[in-house]
């Protein structure tokens, strides 16, 4: 049986990643995207505006919705301090051990807790079965179409605080216009928007920062 893509993104990164350095990682993913197969991984340009999003929530408990292959789990975990944790859903089983392999190239595996499954049926458990009181930082890279519906959820399972920060990826491309209604011209929102570029490609796209004020 064939390899699938995100298969050869894990060897490349096997053979080539320095272990236990979560730099040479990203950039052993970077390299392998832009000069082998593309691959929606946020990327280095929209990259940079995750860290910085990221070093400014400072967060104790983080959340990505669209774990992939685990390029921006390492990017986000690489940043947190000692006692932070980033839980990270995914749903496709295939994706899940890919990332969990990259995650623990990065030597990041105590930082990242992968769950596997769909973010509407997992949000609803963040309380309950893995003991979250609220989070600080979301990353949303998801469904485009969940966008919306999974931040009402974070909303109403009381999962948002007074600061809680959400940084959505592919604003521009796929676009996620709901997402964009529901936080936008929302009292309860302050929002900020950061032009970029689709990973590895010259097509725009841009980030969307959403603080929830509670
Ligand atoms: N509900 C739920 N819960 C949990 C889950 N875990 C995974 N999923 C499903 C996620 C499926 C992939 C999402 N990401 C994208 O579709 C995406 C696409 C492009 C892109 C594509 C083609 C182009 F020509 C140009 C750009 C670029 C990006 O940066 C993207 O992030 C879940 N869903
Ligand atoms: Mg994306």
């Amino acid at each position: 049986m064939d390899q699938s893509k995100e298969q050869r993104i894990l060897n490349s990164v096997s053979y080539n990643a320095i272990k236990g350095d979560a730099e040479s990682v990203l950039d052993c993913i970077d390299k392998y995207c832009s000069q082998k197969e593309w691959a929606m991984n946020v990327g280095d340009e929209k990259g940079l505006i995750l860290d910085k999003i990221v070093k400014e929530a400072d967060p104790t408990v983080a959340l990505e919705l669209g774990t992939y292959c685990g390029y921006s789990a390492v990017r986000i975990a690489r940043l947190l301090k000692p006692s932070a944790h980033l839980f990270s859903i995914e749903f496709n089983a295939e994706f899940v051990p890919i990332a969990k392999e990259i995650i623990e190239i990065a030597g990041l595996e105590d930082k990242v807790t992968i769950l596997e499954g769909h973010a509407q049926d997992i949000i609803p458990q963040l309380k309950t079965k893995y003991n979250v009181d609220t989070l600080d930082f979301v990353f949303l890279d998801h469904w485009k179409d969940r966008y919306a519906p999974d931040t009402i959820l974070l909303e109403q399972y009381g999962l948002l605080r007074k600061g809680s920060i959400l940084l959505a990826d592919n604003i521009g491309f796929p676009g996620a216009p709901d997402f964009l209604k529901h936080v936008r011209n929302n009292e309860h929102y302050e929002c900020t928007h950061y032009p970029s570029h689709l990973e590895y490609m010259k097509a725009p796209d841009a980030m969307e920062k959403a603080v929830y004020l509670g």
